[in-house]
């Protein structure tokens, strides 16, 4: 950790001692006239772990998540991973946009290959591209690796990025509603290779949601903001259903129902109470 006197306060607060992410406190404020976007916000992510984050519109998720990207900076607070303060972006940080964000003039591989180029400066040629043909086949795009973006659908397309922020091995992988705009049908199947890929890998995730049937599927823990301004994070409710779950059967875990039932009420009823009790 970095040497910040301003910060030290809010890492006094307790933390789980094995969190690979440890965010003390931090709010956000856009104009110094207005209300805070949010503030007070404190979690960890352990190693491994699939977090997601749901709330509603304007309450600030996109903005944490850019904070956690090293992409913004937050107005009070601060955050530590592997001991280290966050203070800007870096590759032990991927992150996924709901837009791909691929370079138009690369092909899916070589598209990958840029970026793990990028991470391992002095690997071999052929290691680079093994390891960038290795993800694209795990996202199941073996056949299309030498198209170009235009060439792809948006499926095929998101799943591009996918593979090229896996391929990175980051320590955390950051993704801001990765499959908002897919049809039904590909998120599914995207959804059910993002699980695969995680759990062979163990790779730690913070993804941003509105789906509450994707957070359940996909999450070890769901992160709850109440509604903004000066939203708050209200809730963090561990998921009870076994991680072997799959899209069709998971209905019929126990407890599916009542965790299902707490998301939604909370999104309907309990992120406005709660942001009147906060502000109150
Ligand atoms: N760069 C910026 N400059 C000024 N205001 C911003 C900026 N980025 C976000 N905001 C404002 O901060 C608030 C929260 O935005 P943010 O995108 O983080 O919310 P969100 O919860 O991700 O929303 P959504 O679910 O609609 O994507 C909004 O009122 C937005 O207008």
């Amino acid at each position: 950790m970095q040497n910040n006197p301003a910060l030290s306060p809010t890492f006094a607060e307790p933390h789980d001692a094995d969190a690979l992410v440890q965010v003390s406190g931090i709010g956000k404020r856009y104009r110094p006239d207005g209300p805070p976007v949010f503030s007070g916000v404190s979690f960890d992510i352990r190693p491994g772990e699939f977090v997601c984050l749901i709330g509603h519109s304007g309450c600030g998720k996109s903005s944490i998540l850019n904070i956690l990207a090293g992409l913004e900076q937050p107005s009070e607070g601060g955050m530590i991973m592997d001991g280290r303060e966050i203070t800007g972006p870096g590759l032990d940080r991927g992150v996924v946009f709901q837009g791909h964000a691929l370079l138009p003039w690369l092909t899916a591989l070589q598209n990958v290959t840029f970026a793990v180029r990028a991470r391992h400066r002095h690997m071999p040629r052929h290691e680079i591209r093994e390891k960038a043909e290795h993800y694209l086949a795990m996202v199941g795009l073996e056949a299309a690796m030498h198209k170009k973006p235009a060439e792809l659908s948006g499926g095929m397309r998101q799943r591009v990025g996918i593979a090229r922020a896996f391929c990175t091995q980051p320590r955390v992988l950051l993704m801001d509603e990765p499959f908002g705009a897919l049809d039904a049908l590909t998120r599914g199947m995207i959804q059910e290779e993002l699980l695969k890929i995680c759990a062979q890998t163990q790779q730690t995730v913070f993804m941003i949601t509105h789906d509450v049937d994707e957070a359940i599927f996909l999450a070890d823990r769901v992160l709850l903001m109440s509604n903004g301004p000066d939203a708050r994070l209200a809730e963090d409710a561990s998921n009870p259903l076994p991680r072997s779950r799959t899209r069709e059967t998971m209905h019929h875990e126990d407890g599916f129902y009542t965790f299902r039932n707490h998301l939604v009420d909370f999104l309907v009823r309990r992120s406005a109470l709660a942001q009147k009790a906060a502000t109150a």
